[in-house]
């Protein structure tokens, strides 16, 4: 692919380059040029990302030129390991609200665009292995919790294959609570409780950490079938808060190698009694399909409650650890994770989750499996963005949202 060389705008303005992508309606912007300095390992980078240089996030990811649900990647050719040969290539993941641990859907997206792109871009592109049997490349691509190894379909012109789904190996991943009693003092409850004063939740880890809570027991009794977004903001944020807020519930997210990558960060709001969909129920023919035995559909709110559209790879890794632990899920056996945008338009696919291996058999944690999620993901452009010196909201991103509601 050839990479759109930077505007040329007037004054004393950087531009910053990106390639826009979606993985199952979910916009990932990869950013390749205009990138401040960063150094040290990935999660120096990441700390200076956050402590100097927020107004990147922010201008990139808020209003005007993002919106409350954009989604980053900042490509890192230089980290730790990087360096040390265990993986090709870093990459930091930005949102509405700051920084994130992992993301499977931009995983997805960056396999192909990895593939595509020249050394210019990724310095060590040539180091990449093509397996001509099974027609793809892999990469190690390092993300903030660890190293995923990506699997991309290639052509034989050396271009990623949009038709074939890109998997990912997520990190050792694992149920932390299953059917947990989540107490919700007054201020943390909502009208659908109808007087409820505890909710039941799964809490689990796919390189970020997730509560998984049916919609039914939210209050949401016609499930995700009548879809009621803004209630389910209210409810999902409130649930956070509570379990956040809660000392006794500390340990539900402390079990990662840093102290700052111990925090929930999305609630998952479940509704397995909508299983498959067939093409004639959606809203466009299916055009890609995963091959599984079971389906199920979720809506996630993350960040500072923003709305996944993709079926959140991530979170898929958590699932899959969390059906495996519940004894649902054997290894290898693959289930489809709709969203409701893959849900709603079935000619986008879902994620398909599988237990890859046991990260315990390989000297890991006892508890953890390493999930295999396969997905597709698709370009949609390229910007080149600038700040006029005269702007005066200057790299002051703003969201509506904080406005208006
Ligand atoms: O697919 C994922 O894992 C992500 N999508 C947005 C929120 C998560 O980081």
């Amino acid at each position: 692919m050839e990479i759109p060389q930077p505007l040329q705008a007037p004054g004393p303005i950087k531009p910053i380059t990106c390639v826009e992508m979606h993985t199952a309606g979910e916009p990932t912007r990869i950013i390749w040029n205009g990138i401040p300095p960063l150094t040290g390992t990935l999660l120096e980078q990441r700390a200076q990302a956050k402590s100097k240089f927020d107004e990147f996030r922010r201008v990139l990811m808020l209003e005007p030129r993002g919106h409350y649900d954009m989604y980053g990647a900042i490509l890192r050719p230089e980290t730790e390991l990087v360096a040390s040969g265990k993986a090709h290539i870093g990459v930091l993941f930005m949102h509405n609200e700051g920084f994130s641990t992992m993301c499977g859907h931009a995983t997805i997206a960056l396999g192909r665009f990895l593939v595509d792109v020249d050394e210019k871009v990724f310095p060590r592109r040539k180091e990449l292995k093509y397996d001509s049997k099974s027609r793809t490349t892999t990469l190690n691509l390092h993300v903030p919790c660890g190293v995923v190894e990506v699997t991309v379909p290639t052509l034989g012109s050396g271009k990623s294959d949009a038709s074939r789904p890109v998997s990912f190996v997520s990190v050792p991943s694992f149920a932390t609570a299953i059917s947990l009693q989540i107490p919700l003092p007054e201020k943390y409850r909502w009208a659908e409780l109808h007087g409820k004063t505890a909710v039941t939740a799964d809490f689990a880890y796919g390189g970020a950490y997730y509560c998984m809570i049916s919609a039914e027991e939210l209050g949401f009794l016609s499930g995700l079938g009548e879809i009621r977004l803004q209630d389910m903001d209210h409810a999902t944020k409130l649930l956070k808060e509570a379990v956040v807020s809660n000392p006794d519930l500390q340990y539900l997210t402390q079990d990662t190698r840093t102290a700052e990558d111990g925090f929930l960060y999305g609630i998952m709001i479940t509704d397995t009694r909508l299983g498959h969909v067939s093409a004639a129920e959606g809203t466009a023919a299916a055009r890609v399909q995963l091959d599984a035995g079971s389906e199920e559909t979720g809506l996630c709110f993350f960040a500072n409650q923003q709305i996944d559209r993709s079926p959140t790879g991530s979170c898929v890794a958590a699932r899959v650890a969390l059906a495996h632990a519940k004894g649902t899920l054997s290894v290898g056996e693959k289930r489809i994770y709709n969203s409701l945008v893959t849900r709603a338009y079935r000619g986008l696919s879902g994620f398909a989750g599988s237990v890859f291996d046991d990260a315990g058999s390989s000297g890991g944690d006892q508890r953890s499996v390493r999930v295999c999620v396969e997905g597709y993901a698709y370009y949609t452009g390229y910007h080149s963005f600038v700040v006029e010196k005269e702007d005066g909201l200057g790299v002051d991103g703003f969201s509506m949202r904080d406005i208006a509601l």
